[in-house]
């Protein structure tokens, strides 16, 4: 790369290359946003177009240099699209598409309308770039200075991904089995780290429109509308929306596809009817049939997830939580209520449970007992009733602030990165006992504290009896593996207490077995355990007190052999199980 200019190539290759670089540059925003995160925009284009218009204006009407040109673009995208995202990224389903289709259709318009911009002329003598009195106005000289951008922007986002806030990125998005559930029980904000890609993938665009204006040296508002906006999708989804390295994939296909066809076609077709367009959507279509998830994913499947090293002086450096004396009530549960439309899914349920204590809830399907879990953890809102958790009422409180309180949980439907490594799926337990930002990870001062998190990831599968698959992606593992993970995940919250929903399905004896040896062990810690469970053997041999649930009400609560000796848990429960 660093040759090519230097090198003896035509004039026509140094200009593909450098609009290939502004192109990926933009793409890799949108690889963040809509690859990484599940959130489709189609708005970049206004992005880019705001960063050209404002070097224009600055450069041409106030007479800054480029510099300043590219801080006022940053510092007014900045400003813009943080005020789009509070809007806009609350939104569901098509929503946020809409939104950004319209913000961009209205900045086209905004652009070709404002005297001072030159309307749908645009602005002409934008100046060249110059750095340390160098100035960049040939092709081979501006390359460098394309391709540094797009180069740091590449690694920059590798970086973010690699960081702890770059896992909770790699979870949002619902296509590959995240959502917002699993990442606000361990304790992050999803909003924020949506904004988070907003913002990034914006100022991304941003510097591309600066290195477009100062490319150009005239601009109209043209290549800032909505078709532009979609060339940038194309080339995302064609190279790898998933993938970074797919963004200089896609924009270099693109680009060197349309040259091509704009040169062949004419001459096989004879005249001109566009004939490129036409055959580049048949192209495209074909392409994405064939390699659904783009032309990156060919060669990234041949990847291994990354492997590394644990270092054991890290191990135990995270803070820990003071746990509370053996017996200490943790959590108080008192007439909790929900109503799902007319169905009463869990009515005034109350039960408590202390430090070094596992509870059993036990019912027939339906009886409502992941409902209570989601109403305990925060993931669903009470209709009535009070949860008292460490001494603090949270009833009505976010999941992710009563998960930083202490409180840790596994799912029914086990929510796991599949195409993220076990070892990293685990690493997001220790979400809260963190707190390295972006910014650190792009500087990389974050790795000692990731580090330290990678080896009590370890530790807690270890514990597990998972050292063995810590780098295989978790997707790979059975479905009893991965509720193992799902707990180890939980452990690395360093919590108070523990609520599994039926961590012993899918599992073998052994595996079975081992696993309440590990239960056991951390009610010997202090821990408090809730556990849903259906294994009935299980539930009994390592439970303190068991609560049976029934149509929404709690029918019985008592000791394993209470419980087990009462008819009506007969009637209700075991009578169902037997038939
Ligand atoms: N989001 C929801 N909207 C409407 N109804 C719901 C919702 N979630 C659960 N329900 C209903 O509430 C009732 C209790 O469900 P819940 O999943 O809590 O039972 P459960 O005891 O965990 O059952 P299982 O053992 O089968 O998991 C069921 O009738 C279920 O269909």
């Amino acid at each position: 790369m660093l040759l090519i200019p230097l090198l003896p190539v035509p004039e026509l290759v140094i200009t593909q290359m450098n609009y290939i670089g502004i192109d990926a540059l933009v793409v890799v925003g949108l690889v963040l946003l809509t690859g990484i995160c599940g959130l489709t925009s189609f708005g970049q284009a206004a992005f880019v177009g705001i960063g050209a218009y404002a070097t224009a204006y600055a450069t041409t009407v106030l007479n800054w240099s480029p510099w300043a040109g590219l801080g006022l673009g940053l510092l007014l995208t900045a400003v813009i699209a943080l005020i789009l995202g509070m809007v806009t990224l609350r939104m569901s389903g098509h929503n946020l598409p809409l939104a950004t289709i319209a913000w961009c259709v209205a900045l086209y318009y905004v652009l070709g309308n404002v005297d001072a911009l030159g309307r749908y002329d645009g602005m002409v003598n934008i100046p060249s770039v110059s750095i340390v009195g160098l100035s960049l106005q040939s092709g081979r000289h501006y390359y460098y200075l394309v391709w540094i951008f797009a180069g740091l922007a590449a690694f920059g986002t590798l970086r973010l991904l690699d960081s702890r806030s770059g896992r909770i990125l790699r979870t949002i998005n619902p296509d590959h089995g995240g959502g917002a559930t699993m990442p606000e029980a361990m304790g992050a904000s999803v909003f924020r780290h949506k904004l988070l890609a907003f913002l990034i993938a914006a100022l991304l665009a941003s510097a591309a429109g600066w290195l477009f204006a100062h490319l150009q040296r005239t601009i109209n508002p043209s290549p800032f509308g909505i078709g532009r906006s979609l060339d940038y999708l194309f080339m995302g989804v064609l190279g790898g929306v998933g993938y970074v390295w797919g963004a200089f994939v896609g924009a270099a296909f693109t680009t060197v596809l349309r040259d091509l066809l704009q040169d062949w076609l004419p001459k096989i077709f004879g005249g001109s009817g566009n004939y490129e367009t036409i055959v580049f959507g048949l192209l495209l279509i074909a392409a994405l049939k064939i390699s659904p998830g783009g032309l990156w994913s060919w060669v990234s499947g041949h990847f291994e997830a990354k492997r590394f090293e644990i270092e054991s002086s890290a191990r135990d450096a995270l803070p820990r939580r003071s746990k509370p004396q053996a017996g200490e009530q943790l959590l108080d549960v008192q007439g909790i209520h929900k109503q799902f439309g007319g169905l009463a899914a869990v009515q005034n349920v109350s039960f408590s449970l202390g430090a070094g204590e596992i509870v059993g809830l036990i019912g027939p399907n339906g009886a409502g007992k992941s409902t209570t879990f989601n109403l305990i953890s925060g993931a669903l809102s009470l209709s009535e009733g009070e949860v008292v958790f460490s001494g603090k009422k949270v009833g009505g409180s976010p999941s992710r602030s009563i998960a930083r309180l202490g409180l840790s949980r596994t799912f029914q439907h086990v929510k796991l990165v599949p195409d993220m490594s076990v070892i990293e799926n685990v690493a997001l337990g220790c979400y809260q006992r963190t707190e390295s930002g972006p910014i650190a990870a792009l500087l990389r001062t974050d790795r000692l504290e990731e580090r330290r998190a990678f080896a009590e990831a370890e530790r807690q599968l270890r514990r597990i009896g998972l050292q063995d698959v810590l780098f295989q992606k978790a997707g790979n593992l059975s479905l009893g593996a991965q509720r193992l993970v799902e707990i180890a995940r939980a452990l690395a919250a360093d919590p108070l207490l523990l609520l599994l929903d039926e961590p012993a399905a899918g599992l073998r004896d052994g595996e079975k077995a081992a696993l309440a040896q590990v239960l056991a062990q951390l009610r010997q810690e202090r821990l408090g355990l809730l556990l849903v469970e259906h294994d009935m053997n299980f539930v009994m041999g390592l439970a303190d007190r068991i609560v049976v649930m029934e149509f929404g009400r709690k029918l019985i609560e008592g000791t394993p052999a209470v419980v087990q000796a009462s008819p009506a848990v007969r009637a209700a429960y075991l009578g169902l199980e037997a038939s």
